[in-house]
């Protein structure tokens, strides 16, 4: 039995996660967290802050917000806890945290717990030797309206990938309010839409002379991410300290068949 904390129990992923869980034989949720522990009757123990806990517990799943990172950290550190992020809008220090943590205990971070979006990141960058020097980039991500940050963290962890394929040579343009230039070869365009309950879709454009190319991943319901989550808890609990994605994950899968 798996012994979870979910940590932002109370959020709307929190919720969703907290329901697969309770399907899930091989998991037992010992703990909530959330800066509002009694908005829900959950069925199980919420509290304000995670070093009120005080039982046992094999790993923390958190999907809440970056202002939580540091005390997260250092309670998975102390207890010597395997840890899920799923959070997004991290600065370049918080990821600069995580990485150093990851020393210290097994951390699984992905800002996004789909598989679908793995296999867009994988064509996309299986596109780029053959695209990169006549068609330009560009990545449009859709989300509710009560999404916290933009762009998402999907975009950013898209846009990565293919800078690096371009050995980091690109930069970021987010939006094109303000410039009064023609768009230049070397960037990556990334656009944020906002509005009613689109649960997250995002698009990599590739536009060339007369022709584009569009890929495209759409989710449609929370759960993919809270079962990625899940998938993701019962994976690293059996890691050696360091950091790990959705890519170790299929690739133990892939080993396991
Ligand atoms: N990796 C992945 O696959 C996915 C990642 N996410 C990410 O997970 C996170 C949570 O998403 P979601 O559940 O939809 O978000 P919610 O806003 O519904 O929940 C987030 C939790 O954090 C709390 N919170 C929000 N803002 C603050 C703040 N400024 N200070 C302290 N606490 C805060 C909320 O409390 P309160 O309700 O009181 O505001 C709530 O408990 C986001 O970063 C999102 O991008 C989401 C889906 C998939
Ligand atoms: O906030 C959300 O809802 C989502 N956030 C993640 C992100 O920022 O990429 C993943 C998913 O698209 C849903």
């Amino acid at each position: 039995m798996v012994k979870v904390i979910i940590h932002g129990c109370n959020g709307n992923m929190g919720q969703v996660l907290s329901k697969h869980l309770q399907q899930d034989n091989q998991c037992q949720i010992v703990a909530g967290i959330d800066r509002s522990p009694n908005k829900y009757k959950n069925d199980y123990p919420v509290y304000k802050d995670i070093f009120d806990f005080e039982g046992n517990a094999d790993v923390i799943i958190d999907f809440s917000n970056p202002y939580y990172l540091p005390g997260l950290l250092d309670y998975s550190i102390e207890n010597n806890m395997p840890l899920v992020i799923a959070t997004t809008g991290f600065s370049p220090k918080d990821i600069k945290d995580i990485e150093n943590a990851a020393k210290n205990i097994p951390i699984f971070y992905s800002s996004n717990m789909s598989l679908g979006i793995n296999v867009l990141i994988e064509l996309v960058t299986k596109a780029i030797p053959t695209l990169s020097d006549s068609f330009d980039i560009e990545i449009i991500e859709k989300h509710h309206n009560q999404k916290a940050d933009a762009p998402s963290g999907t975009a950013y962890m898209i846009a990565n990938k293919i800078n690096e394929a371009f050995k980091n040579t690109m930069e970021y343009v987010f939006g094109r309010y303000s410039k009064k230039e023609k768009r230049r070869k070397n960037e990556i365009g990334i656009h944020a839409v906002r509005g009613g309950t689109i649960v997250g879709e995002h698009s990599v454009i590739f536009a060339g002379q007369d022709e584009t190319i569009e890929i495209k991943h759409s989710a449609f319901s929370k759960s993919i991410f809270a079962i990625g989550a899940i998938k993701a808890a019962k994976y690293i609990v059996n890691q050696e300290n360091g950091l790990y994605d959705m890519n170790n994950l299929v690739a133990s899968n892939n080993n396991n068949k």
